[in-house]
């Protein structure tokens, strides 16, 4: 059985009501390809509204969380309001997560694994800076930050996508080559199944970020280690239908 396919939209911190209703609707028009798994990444303001307008074949991530049930975290949410408002989906660990808001690897790891014990799914970004990939860390960074979160995904691999976003291509403009992604793609695959084990490895879905758009997608889909997509300013626009679709 292979990997299904896995695209996700995140929104970041963009829509109001009548933009969502837009996107929605496009979501419905589609056609979005069946065997496609299609994850939308919400304000968490409107988790609950465009839950209850969007069809059961679209899952619902909130972009990110806190690591406990719940107290005096002011600002913060829970894995448990997130699926307290039918979302089952979180991403964590985003760059901007990291660089804006000084999330390191054990916050990030600590996170993932409240989310997962908390019945949620979880997208976890890693993925290197211009700096790092420019001075040949590419690896050594997106294998300390997979290395990171070992421990807290334990045995609940087949819950979790990885999002190798690299730093460099989100929100620039500068997609990664299709060789590029592919060969971060099959090294961290290869890490995987030397540190985790060859059916994690051979399962887990590595979803590639970085300025994904209509016109870049199909091209990068057609590489063996990418597994899906973690969109951002095209999940915006009608073009996200075309990113879905880009194994057709
Ligand atoms: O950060 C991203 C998705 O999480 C990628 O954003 P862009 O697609 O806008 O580059």
């Amino acid at each position: 059985m292979g990997r299904k396919f896995v695209v996700g939209g995140n929104w970041k911190m963009n829509g109001d009501k009548n933009q969502i209703n837009e996107i929605v609707n496009n979501l419905k028009k589609g056609p979005l390809d069946p065997n496609v798994e299609v994850v939308i990444g919400v304000p968490a303001i409107y988790l609950a509204y465009v839950k209850s307008i969007v069809p059961d074949t679209i899952g619902v991530a909130a972009q990110n969380c806190w690591k406990v049930p719940k107290g005096a975290f002011t600002g913060e949410i829970s894995p448990a309001m997130i699926k307290d408002v039918g979302a089952d989906w979180v991403i964590l660990g985003h760059s901007e997560r990291r660089t804006i808001f000084g999330e390191k690897d054990d916050l990030v790891a600590e996170k993932v694994a409240h989310a997962l014990e908390s019945g949620l799914k979880v997208i976890a970004c890693i993925g290197e800076t211009l700096e790092e990939r420019e001075a040949g860390k590419t690896e050594e960074v997106v294998f300390r930050q997979t290395k990171a979160l070992v421990p807290a995904i334990g045995s609940n691999w087949d819950k979790v996508v990885l999002a190798y976003e690299p730093v460099w291509a989100i929100g620039t403009g500068k997609t990664a080559t299709p060789q590029q992604a592919q060969d971060v793609h099959a090294s961290l695959r290869n890490w995987l199944s030397t540190n985790v084990s060859p059916e994690v490895a051979a399962n887990v879905r590595i979803q590639y970020g970085g300025s994904v758009t209509g016109a870049t997608a199909k091209e990068l889909a057609a590489r063996p280690d990418i597994d899906g997509f973690l969109v951002g300013g095209a999940s915006l626009k009608p073009e996200f239908v075309d990113i879905v679709n880009a194994t057709q």
